[in-house]
């Protein structure tokens, strides 16, 4: 079920019916007033608004069905639920109005015959459109059971003229309630109609199965609440629509002494009664606002009749109740009553909606979805026009967040230049930190200061000329990276440094922390210059020749244009109209010549006499031959004139030509731009292939590079630990050779003492020994001590080959020479210290 309505309230029309025989006989008058014009009625104080007010002096019932019905029969055919509800007193006039004792009579009146008639007329102005099926149940409840009045295998059973109360020998109907909260009668007879006679057969024939008896009130008193069901499914394409319009015709309210009722219909009254009571019920916790508000419970469970109708009360459905009331003096606490019961009807909200067939709904609800989908696919693809608005507000967004890319881009280069020089700055830092640390080490180790300085200075240089060539591979690496794989390779690099297998992070050339920012500063800086540049180029080329090729166009247009003006007028054509007015005009020329000769002859001969009639045929000849003579100049005259227009036209046939020729001139060269055009996207189109080639490959190349950078780094720092190892154990030999020469010394003094005074030469010669035996056991340490650590240094390292062999030898021939400027150092300072302990 889908499109809901808004709530309406329960539309209520009272109907008063006329003082009938029975009521005349016994005196009765008529107790209610009617407000002219206004659908209020007042009975004794009381004064009650209603939606519709119908009989006394106000409008004839017959207007019900135009007023209240009819809307009613439209929303069936809109697929809304319906219902019509009599409500009453006994002998109020229910029946009568609702038409429910319709027994064929075509004269007869009532709701129900009337609701016939207009659904079949609608029904065949539609059928082309629309498929219809029709389906008719009717029930009644009889004290308090629901029997099926339509029921073909039940016999009518007899009727007494004891009780004249038809008592049909029949099974009662179960209420069920389906999975949604509806309400079905289980196995209720609902046959399909296709005519309005065919419905009208069932509503006679089960009226004359219902429930009724006499009673002091009514000759004819039904005695159930009958429901006159017409069901209507309407298959429009895929879509299936079906509602229901019920016809209510209840079982006035009575009281048994007035209606004298005893027995079993004093029963029947009862079961009635109790009916009335619970719909009043339901009726006033359906009106009260309050109670409504705050989703009090309605007590549809109370009864049969409650439970069938809740749907129409407060429920899916359109609802109209029909208040019939007596205007009979004797009846006016009942019409009271019935006044209050119904008024109170006017507040109950219902919410009607149209009801689709469950699969129809799925079906159209997946159609619209499907619709939907595919829309938005045809919008994705970009081959539909698609929501124009959004279109241009993404636009608009593009051209933001190219203007702020723009601007970012500008930013970013002011800060890479900022970088550069705080990365220039941090290198020197690092440069003099180094060198500084190095001093301090040789201090801790016992150097004298001019020792440190000279071996500072050395350092420096070598940190320095490290620093150089990192700085040299630095560049070298950003210049091989690209600018496209710095922004997606970049963080993955960073992030490789930390967890570089040197821990060049806490290495003594520390620039893992300067290398990424650096890389960073410069990222994409030259080669995405020129990227952009030749991109730029590209486009520029594009614009000029698109715009080349626009002028050639509008010239095109224009030569076309003129050519059109002079193809307009089909040339030969004229040329052959001009040439032939000339030959025309020459004919009459020689034809007027020939006449002035003849003429010139004739005036010679008539010259010769002198008579006068023979003198004014001369004057006439004269005055011929002068008309001719100008006649022949006119002629003349227009002849030139013609053949100055066939110049002309000559002129223009040949601008023609022309024209054509520059138009075909225009052609080519407007294909060959094309071409051009074609060539130079072709072109750029390979440039950019080759240019990502090479930025792949150059990207290959800078992370090898890098790696090899590292890895000189890590030689170069375990270098620096061999170095510094080996001068340690080179001063601890230092230290044991001075001990050595001191025992020596000590020993010698006491030997000279035992052995008396030796000479200087002999004391010359020790200190010459001595001195010998120091320098070669400091070099003999000293080498064996570097052979030990070539020994000790990576073997796969000598595996190595190419590039990496190099950089092994490099470092190796760094070490030894390190290693005899060490030798040299000591070797000197053994001799100054044995000359000193000399
Ligand atoms: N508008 C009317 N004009 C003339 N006669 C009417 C009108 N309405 C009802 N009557 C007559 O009043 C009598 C009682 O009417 P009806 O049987 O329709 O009442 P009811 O409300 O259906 O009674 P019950 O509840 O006992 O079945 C009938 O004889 C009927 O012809």
């Amino acid at each position: 079920m889908e499109n809901a309505d808004s709530a309406q309230s329960v539309r209520v029309a009272v109907n008063i019916r006329p003082l009938i025989t029975p009521e005349l006989l016994i005196g009765c008058t008529d107790c209610i007033s009617v407000v002219p014009g206004e659908p209020q009625v007042q009975i004794g104080s009381h004064s009650f608004t209603y939606d519709y007010l119908y009989g006394s002096t106000g409008q004839s019932s017959s207007a019900i069905y135009d007023d209240c019905v009819a809307p009613l029969v439209d929303a069936l055919f809109n697929a809304y639920n319906a219902t019509v509800l009599a409500y009453g007193q006994t002998g109020s006039g229910k029946t009568y109005t609702m038409g429910t004792d319709y027994n064929g009579d075509r004269s007869s009146g009532g709701i129900i015959p009337k609701v016939m008639e207009t659904i079949f007329k609608r029904v065949e102005t539609m059928k082309n459109s629309t498929e219809f099926c029709i389906r008719v149940s009717f029930i009644e409840i009889f004290k308090e059971e629901v029997y099926d009045l339509l029921d073909p295998n039940v016999s009518k059973g007899e009727v007494t003229s004891a009780t004249k109360i038809t008592l049909p020998n029949r099974v009662p109907i179960q209420i069920r309630e389906t999975l949604h909260g509806g309400i079905t009668l289980a196995g209720v007879a609902e046959p399909e109609v296709k005519t309005k006679e065919e419905m009208a057969s069932y509503l006679s024939s089960g009226s004359l199965s219902r429930a009724t008896g006499s009673t002091n009130m009514n000759s004819q008193s039904s005695r159930s609440h009958a429901i006159f069901t017409i069901t209507m499914e309407q298959k429009k394409g895929d879509d299936i629509l079906c509602a229901k319009f019920h016809l209510v015709d209840l079982a006035g309210s009575e009281r048994a002494k007035r209606t004298g009722a005893d027995g079993m219909r004093l029963k029947e009254g009862i079961h009635i009664n109790k009916g009335l009571l619970a719909l009043g019920n339901v009726i006033s916790a359906l009106g009260d606002e309050k109670k409504r508000k705050e989703g009090g419970h309605v007590p549809y469970r109370d009864s049969k009749l409650t439970r069938l109708l809740q749907d129409s009360l407060g429920g899916n459905s359109k609802t109209v109740m029909i208040a019939c009331v007596s205007p009979a003096d004797s009846n006016a606490e009942e019409t009271l009553n019935t006044l209050k019961y119904s008024n109170r009807a006017r507040n109950i909200q219902n919410k009607a909606t149209i009801n689709r067939d469950p699969v129809a709904a799925q079906v159209q609800t997946m159609r619209n979805q499907i619709e939907q989908l595919q829309a938005e696919l045809l919008f994705y693809r970009g081959d539909a026009s698609g929501p124009f608005d959004e279109i241009q507000i993404l636009k608009h967004k593009i051209s933001l967040l190219e203007a702020s890319n723009a601007e970012l881009k500008q930013e970013l280069k002011r800060q890479q230049v900022t970088s550069e020089s705080f990365v220039q700055r941090a290198l020197d830092a690092q440069v003099e930190r180094d060198r500084l640390i190095l001093k301090i080490e040789s201090v801790r180790n016992g150097n004298s200061w001019d020792e440190v300085d000279s071996n500072s200075n050395q350092d420096y240089d070598l940190v320095k000329s490290y620093v150089s060539k990192i700085q040299i591979l630095e560049r070298e690496l950003l210049r091989l990276k690209s600018p496209k794989s710095m922004s997606s390779s970049h963080l993955v690099e960073c992030a490789d440094y930390d967890d570089d297998e040197y821990g060049l992070k806490d290495a003594l050339f520390n620039h893992g922390d300067e290398f990424p920012s650096d890389c960073n500063a410069k990222a994409g800086e030259l080669p995405d210059m020129e990227d952009d540049e030749k991109e730029l180029e590209h486009s520029s080329l594009q614009e000029k020749l698109d715009k080349e090729l626009k002028e050639l166009d509008r010239n095109l247009e224009q030569k076309e244009a003129e050519m059109k003006l002079y193809s307009n007028s089909d040339t030969s054509i004229i040329r052959h109209h001009y040439e032939k007015k000339l030959l025309e005009m020459e004919q009459e020329k020689k034809i007027l010549q020939k006449e002035i000769e003849k003429l010139k002859f004739n005036l010679t001969n008539i010259s010769s006499t002198s008579d006068d009639g023979a003198q004014k045929l001369k004057q006439d000849y004269l005055q011929k031959w002068n008309s001719l003579e100008a006649q022949v100049s006119e002629l003349k005259k227009k002849q030139e004139a013609q053949t100055q227009a066939l110049k002309q036209k000559q002129k223009t046939d040949e601008a023609t030509k022309q024209l054509q020729d520059e138009i075909q001139r225009i052609k080519a060269q407007k294909v060959h731009l094309q071409n051009k055009i074609k060539q130079e996207s072709e072109q750029f189109r390979l440039w950019k292939v080759s240019r990502e080639k090479e930025v792949l490959q150059l990207k290959k190349e800078g992370r090898r590079n890098e790696y090899e950078m590292h890895k000189l780094l890590a030689l170069n720092q375990r270098q620096k630990m061999v170095l510094q190892r080996k001068s340690e154990e080179a001063s601890m030999a230092t230290k044991r050779l001075k001990e050595l020469l001191e025992s020596r010394r000590a020993s010698s003094r006491e030997t000279m003492g035992v052995g008396g005074g030796s000479g200087p030469g002999v004391q010359a010669l020790v200190k010459a020994i001595e001195h010998e035996l120091e320098v070669t056991v400091r070099v003999h340490e000293v080498r064996s001590e570097y052979e030990r650590q070539i020994q000790e240094s990576d073997p796969k390292e000598s595996e190595s080959s190419g590039s990496d062999g190099n950089r092994r030898r490099e470092g190796e021939n760094l070490e030894v020479r390190w290693c005899g400027l060490q030798l040299l150092e000591d070797a000197n300072r053994g001799s100054f210290v044995s000359e000193r302990y000399a």
